[in-house]
């Protein structure tokens, strides 16, 4: 299968997923690229959030106020949400680097619901990122660009890896939730 028929693929389930029932992928397609909103493929995605993209990224160095409290990441913010006392949240939320919160994160006890909860988590602190008036305006400069958190790193489940053995394959829940910030942003400038 083609990177292109992927993003296709990939932009059908976030439809599906925002309540557009019953069509077919192909139709879906279609219907996009006639109103112009998927061009030929993967150049008209946003494939990674590194380089001009890593503002993107939940390790982007932005601080992040959620339930009135700041956190030196997303990242940070997310892990944190893991921790089942005070003493484990505190560790995650001073780490020095995202990446360190990604590692307290997983060292750390999960409360028990933590799988039935992390999205919802994630897009409550996707949401307070992008209250920030310079990260709202460059998520809507992205337009309707598929936004594909495209990792090398196994991730299927946040985003699609594009390793040798998966494929360029996952289910993109970030790429899903950034691009329904984005659509709730859209509504909110035009009401
Ligand atoms: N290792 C790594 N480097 C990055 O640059 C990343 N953006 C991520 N991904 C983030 O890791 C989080 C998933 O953590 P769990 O597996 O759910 O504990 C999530 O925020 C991804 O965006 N990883």
């Amino acid at each position: 299968m083609s990177k292109s028929v992927d993003v296709e693929r990939i932009i059908a389930e976030t439809l599906r997923t925002a309540g557009v029932q019953g069509a077919h992928d192909a139709a879906i397609a279609e219907a996009l690229r006639n109103r112009g909103l998927l061009l030929d493929g993967i150049e008209t995605a946003i494939s990674g959030f590194s380089g001009e993209h890593r503002w993107l990224s939940n390790f982007w160095l932005s601080p992040v106020t959620l339930d009135g409290v700041t956190a030196a990441t997303a990242e940070h913010h997310y892990q944190a949400a893991k921790a089942m006392n005070t003493d484990d949240w505190s560790q995650v939320m001073s780490a020095e680097t995202p990446g360190a919160a990604k590692r307290a994160g997983s060292a750390i006890e999960a409360r028990d619901d933590w799988d039935d909860v992390k999205v919802q988590v994630m897009r409550r602190v996707t949401e307070a990122k992008f209250k920030y008036p310079d990260l709202a305006k460059r998520l809507l400069d992205t337009g309707h660009a598929p936004l594909i958190e495209e990792n090398h790193w196994h991730d299927t489940f946040w985003g699609v890896c594009s390793c040798d053995v998966h494929g360029y394959s996952g289910q993109n829940m970030l790429g899903r939730i950034l691009m329904d910030v984005r659509q709730s942003l859209r509504v909110k400038l035009s009401a």
